[in-house]
């Protein structure tokens, strides 16, 4: 296969989701694997929605997400581009000035509908002679432009969904630029496609009836056809969809909340696959878990509790090197013998500064047994402690007083820690140190 050249092409109208991932990853991870080409472009013609802002925050999200694109292309700056290719369609006559207003439109669509016809536009504008258009132009009616479809059945070879087909005789002629002069997604979309020569288009499934409408574009601009692939949707686990209305699954959102990139990038990439999810920390090996040939075909479920689980499951193999800095930046770098006793009670790294407090003090001992904790305390071996200390700390214990199990462990994590669960004493209890511990178990906050 020659070097593939895709594309990301959010409209930056709000913060994108975690089904927007979805495309963004197997884009920019298919062209990572071939060796490609990754390009975020903005569709951003609709100059009222779209916000600089926006853009600024969604190359924010896929730096996070660990794909940063190659190249950044925004629509609102290649007017000169589209309006060359509007100039060519219209010469070629595939281009119709049309003068119906929205209320005229919506008329005869209801009309069609309670004849029991299907409500697609019936090109009257066609018919329209030169001297009729003259004349409503002077009553002050601008024209918008349709694009004149080839009725027939479109089909083509989804790398996703495979042989493909949209009958186009039961679409209306697609709109392309409004009456006032702005353009609508369609041709900017394909110019830039053939501009950029973008290889694979590869996009959610809200897309599929474009596509057919965008291959007679491409060839009527005397274009070669990219390769389509269109995959499922994420829904939410009721099964709505999403939309960057819904802030709470924003990438910013989920960022914020201190989830890890590989998890949401996991997730986003693996579910509705065939592939089992599970946590994948490397982005290459995700990459090659990308299987457009096995992508189920009804809707993917997105569940925020799987990917608590993800992140946990990240974090409980992270090593001490992929954490380190932050560790240092929460002030809660305890070297690695500290990362690795907490790492598995972790669900996302910033619970680490709790820990840290737990072991460097000050916290509050809970003392249950007043008199068994003062025998352990009196048992305590010598310093220096290492992870084998616990072991003989409690073999002592238990053979000076015969208490065993639970009853000999909870009361000195309760004295040790404050609290009834945790990580590993054997870990920890090193680094709590023989000064701190003995404190602790008479009972002193330290
Ligand atoms: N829930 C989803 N699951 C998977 N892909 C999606 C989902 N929603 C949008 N996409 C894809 O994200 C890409 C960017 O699309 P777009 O900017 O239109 O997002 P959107 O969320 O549909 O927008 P909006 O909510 O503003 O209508 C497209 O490839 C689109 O197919």
């Amino acid at each position: 296969m020659s070097k593939p050249i895709v594309r990301f092409a959010p409209s930056p109208t709000g913060r994108i989701h975690i089904g927007n991932a979805r495309p963004a990853l197997m884009n920019a991870l298919f062209a990572r694997r071939e060796g490609g080409v990754f390009v975020l472009r903005f569709d951003d013609t609709d100059l009222a929605r779209s916000k600089r802002e926006y853009a600024d925050s969604i190359e924010v999200d896929l730096a996070w997400l660990g794909i940063p694109p190659d190249m950044v292309v925004r629509q609102s700056e290649r007017f000169e581009i589209y309006d060359d290719a509007v100039a060519r369609l219209r010469d070629m006559g595939r281009l119709y000035a049309c003068y119906e207003t929205a209320e005229e439109l919506e008329f005869r669509r209801k009309r069609q509908l309670a004849r029991g016809l299907p409500p697609i536009y019936d090109r009257a504008a066609l018919k329209l002679s030169p001297d009729e258009k003259v004349q409503l132009e002077a009553e002050g009616r601008r024209p918008h432009w349709r694009f004149r479809l080839d009725h027939r059945n479109e089909v083509w070879h989804d790398l996703v969904r495979g042989p493909s087909h949209v009958d186009t005789s039961s679409l209306s002629d697609p709109i392309l630029v409004r009456e006032d002069g702005t353009y609508l997604y369609t041709l900017p979309s394909i110019v830039d496609d053939i501009d950029l020569k973008i290889t694979h288009v590869i996009r959610g499934e809200d897309h599929v009836t474009n596509t057919a409408v965008q291959i007679q574009i491409f060839e009527a601009l005397g274009a070669k056809v990219p390769i389509f692939g269109h995959i499922n949707l994420l829904t939410t686990t009721s099964g709505e969809g999403l939309s960057k209305r819904l802030g709470h699954l924003s990438l910013t959102s989920l960022r914020e909340a201190g989830l890890e990139p590989q998890a949401v990038a996991s997730l986003a990439v693996l579910v509705g696959s065939a592939e089992s999810v599970r946590a994948v920390a490397d982005l290459d090996e995700l990459a090659r878990l990308i299987d457009f040939d096995h992508i189920s075909r009804s809707p993917a479920k997105f569940d925020e509790n799987e990917l608590y689980n993800l992140n946990a499951r990240l974090i409980h193999d992270m090593s001490y090197e992929a954490v380190k800095t932050r560790l240092a930046a929460m002030d809660a770098d305890g070297g690695e013998a500290f990362w690795l006793a907490i790492r598995g009670n972790l669900a996302k790294v910033v619970d680490a500064a709790g820990w840290w407090v737990v072991v460097r003090g000050p916290i509050t001992p809970v003392i249950v047994d007043r008199a068994f904790v003062d025998a352990a305390c009196n048992l305590l071996p010598p310093a220096p402690w290492d992870t084998t200390t616990w072991k003989t700390w409690t073999e002592a214990v238990k053979e000076a007083t015969g208490i065993k199990g639970k009853a000999l462990f909870m009361p000195l994590r309760l004295a040790l820690t404050g609290m009834e669960h945790g990580p590993e004493l054997a870990a920890l209890l090193p680094l709590i140190g023989p000064e701190r511990a003995r404190a602790r178990l008479s009972g002193k906050a330290a």
